[in-house]
This record gives C-alpha cells, sequence and structure tokens, in this order.
C-alpha cells in the first residue's frame, strides 16, 4: 500500500482553472496562479506556499505563463486515487527514464476552497446549456457527448503536470503532436514466425472486423518503424501521426525528429526489459508487467521549440499504472491475436487484412 507522503503542496487560493482536454479517465485544466495574474513572477518556492519546498519534479519546470496543468480523475474511474498513482509513478515509472524524458508529474492538495465541486457544478452547467462561470467552458462548443454526465472523482488531490501545449505562435500549424507508440517490440508471446507485430495484429483484426461491418479501415503505422532507423517510409508514418492540414515541409521536419530521438529507443529498451514473459504466462502480481504494460500505451507529446521547426521537446506522459484486474482482457486479445492467425498473417480467408507491418516488408525484403 502506497504511503501518503507528508508535505504536499497546497493549491493557493485564487488559482483559477482553464479547461484544456479530458480523456475517458482524467480532466486536463492549465491553471494560472494569483501570482502569475499580476507581475511581477515570484518563484517557484513562493508558489507552493509558506515553507513548503516545491516537489523535486518541479524544478524541472522552467518558469513561465502557464506552465504547468492540472490532472483530475473522474469519478467512475478504474484510475487509483492521485496519492497512489503519484506514488507509483514514483516507484516504477519515473526511475527508468531520464527527468527531460518524462512528463513531470507531482502531487497537489486541491482540498481547500472546495475545488473539485465548483469544477463538477461547472461542468453541469457546460453540459445543461448554462453559462459556465468558467470563461474556458464554452457554451456554443458542447461537452464531447461521450464525456457528459462523468464529473471529477471527490479526490483530494490532483496531478500537476508538465504542460505539453506550445503557445509560440509561429508553431500555430504543428504546435503539438501527441501519439501513442504502443508495441515498440514483438510480444513475448507471438508465435515465433509472426508476419506481424503486436500493434499490427491487433490492427488487422480491428479492421476486419470494421470490414465485416461495412465501415471503413482504421489508419495506423508500424510501431516497429518508429525505431527502425529504415528512414524510407518514415516521412508516411510522420504524416499518419500528425493532424491534416500540416504542411510537407513540416512533416519532413517532424519525419526527421522522429529518424533521429532516442526517446523511443528508450522507451523500446524499458518496454522489453520489463517483460520478457508476455501477458499468457506473465505474473499479473509482478509490478513490472503492470509497468510494461503502462509503457506500452503511453502518450508521447513533442513539442516544437523553436521557429524553425528544427527544435523539439519530447516527453513520455499518461503513465497512470495499469491495474492487474485487465489481465483477462490482455490475455483474451492476445490469444485471439494468436488462435485466429493475426500474427501469422494466417487469419480467416474471408477477413484478410494487408500485409503492412516491418516484419512482414523485412521477411519480403521490401
Ligand atoms: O489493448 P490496446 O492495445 O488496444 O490498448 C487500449 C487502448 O486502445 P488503442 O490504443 O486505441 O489501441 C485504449 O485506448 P482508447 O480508449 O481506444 O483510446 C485504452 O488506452 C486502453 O487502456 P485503458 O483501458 O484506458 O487502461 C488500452 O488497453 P491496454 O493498454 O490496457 O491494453
Ligand atoms: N501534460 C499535458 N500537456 C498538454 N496536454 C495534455 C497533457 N496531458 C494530457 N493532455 C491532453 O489531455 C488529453 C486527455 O489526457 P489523457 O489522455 O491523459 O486522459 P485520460 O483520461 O488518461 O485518457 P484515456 O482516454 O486514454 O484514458 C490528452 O489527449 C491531451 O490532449
Amino acid at each position: 500500500m502506497a504511503s501518503r507522503p507528508a508535505a504536499i503542496p497546497t493549491i493557493l487560493e485564487g488559482t483559477a482553472f482553464y479547461y484544456l482536454a479530458e480523456g475517458a479517465a482524467n480532466i486536463v485544466y492549465q491553471v494560472s496562479t494569483p501570482w502569475r495574474q499580476s507581475t511581477p513572477e515570484p518563484s517557484l518556492v513562493e508558489e507552493y506556499g509558506d515553507g513548503t519546498p516545491p516537489p523535486s519534479i518541479i524544478d524541472d519546470i522552467s518558469p513561465g505563463p502557464l506552465e504547468e496543468n492540472i490532472y483530475e480523475g473522474k469519478s467512475f474511474s478504474h484510475r487509483a486515487p492521485c496519492y497512489i498513482a503519484q506514488a507509483n509513478w514514483e516507484r516504477l515509472i519515473q526511475p527508468l527514464f531520464p527527468p527531460h524524458q518524462l512528463v513531470g508529474q507531482a502531487l497537489l492538495d486541491i482540498q481547500p476552497g472546495h475545488i473539485v465541486a465548483k469544477l463538477n457544478e461547472d461542468l453541469h452547467d457546460w453540459e445543461n446549456g448554462k453559462n459556465p462561470t468558467n470563461g474556458s467552458l464554452d457554451p456554443t462548443t458542447p461537452r464531447p457527448t461521450k464525456r457528459q454526465r462523468i464529473y471529477l472523482a471527490d479526490d483530494n488531490h490532483a496531478l500537476l503536470v508538465k504542460d505539453m501545449t506550445s503557445r509560440t505562435a509561429a508553431f500555430q500549424q504543428l504546435n503539438l503532436v501527441e501519439f501513442k507508440p504502443k508495441w515498440l517490440a514483438q510480444s513475448p508471446s507471438a508465435p515465433q514466425y509472426s508476419k506481424r507485430c503486436r500493434q499490427c495484429a491487433r490492427m488487422a483484426r480491428i479492421n476486419a472486423e470494421r470490414a465485416r461491418k461495412k465501415e471503413p479501415p482504421m489508419t495506423f503505422y508500424c510501431p516497429l518503424d518508429l525505431t527502425s532507423r529504415k528512414d524510407e517510409g518514415m516521412n508516411h508514418v510522420a504524416s499518419l501521426i500528425v493532424q491534416s492540414g500540416v504542411s510537407n515541409c513540416q512533416i519532413k521536419r517532424f519525419a526527421q525528429w522522429l529518424e533521429n530521438t532516442d526517446i523511443l529507443d528508450n522507451l523500446k529498451a524499458r518496454q522489453i526489459e520489463l517483460d520478457q514473459i508476455g501477458v499468457l504466462r506473465g505474473d499479473v502480481n509482478d509490478e513490472r508487467l503492470l509497468a510494461a504494460m503502462t509503457l506500452r500505451d503511453c502518450t508521447v507529446f513533442v513539442k516544437c521549440t523553436s521557429a524553425d521547426n528544427r527544435e523539439w521537446e519530447a516527453r513520455i506522459g499518461d503513465l497512470d499504472l495499469k491495474s492487474k484486474d485487465k489481465i483477462n482482457y490482455w490475455r483474451g486479445i492476445e490469444w485471439s491475436l494468436i488462435e485466429e492467425g493475426w500474427y501469422e498473417g494466417l487469419e480467416d480467408y474471408n477477413d484478410r487484412q494487408p500485409l503492412v507491418c516491418r516484419l512482414s516488408r523485412d521477411l519480403s525484403g521490401t
């Protein structure tokens, strides 16, 4: 059981919250502390109040306007309370990467001022077409339907995370790229002569199901390409990752970044080292397996830091430790990929999908 840290910085009264985005389990707010709403800017220590030193991770966060986000869990979610999530992150994830490769996160006490209740009230108003007091909830743009009626959990803590959005006007087109690299190495329980990696096998299965329902296929890239150092096709991978409307020149720069970065090599090495057995026979009580599964579903945030799109800052985030309750889900997927022939390219004739995985291309010498 994770122990509660002794000294946790407390949110300042008057901190403003700006809704940024939300996923299934969390809502992300940009925060502006009272001193940031006025000048001059005080030091980071002042930001955390009297005599409370900031958590060490905050040292990594450069001062500037709105440099942190607050990450709050939703009530229904299977995710652990923030103080447990933070303890897991510090124990199992943080030691695996140098600080500059991680989206820094720290625990924050948000009890003062009934913040959660107020933010939930705003979410209610937003959904009900009333003008929320929080100006960042645009009444003309409704809350995404699939997120409605799910509110913030009554947690005394939130996570303060490094803000990866870019506010530099020069990058309007390509300010933040976020993508899930997924399984950068083959699943340890995949058949020996596989023609597809785990992600390509999973996507082939999903697309066969879509084809049966007459739905268009999902586009995807092979994760093995990300670290293959075979630069042919990297522009194509880059164009699939970035949002539409980005110029060819910017895609090319991003492709060059992908070719040269070591963050994905590091992520791949950690995925391999933490799970060498695979989900079928792996011990679900071994937290290393849970950490491996977490790293196989993390998000990499990449933002431009120079006007010519040549310098980038990349960090790995969305690293809430997976729950062992997911083991049957993971095993079920792995069994179906093996038994139905998706790894080996031996799927049912009527379900046939293209062999586009790097493994197939390497085997056929293309
Ligand atoms: O099983 P996968 O590889 O499809 O990954 C799931 C993700 O699917 P996708 O990245 O779209 O392929 C899935 O993403 P979406 O909900 O599809 O966006 C979740 O991230 C899921 O994890 P959790 O249940 O939220 O803890 C993910 O589950 P696990 O990472 O626990 O397997
Ligand atoms: N540190 C960050 N900086 C900028 N934007 C962020 C940051 N963290 C998250 N976001 C934005 O918030 C969105 C939701 O966050 P996230 O995906 O972590 O939520 P989640 O609830 O864990 O998602 P999921 O649906 O995968 O469970 C992200 O897609 C991203 O756009």
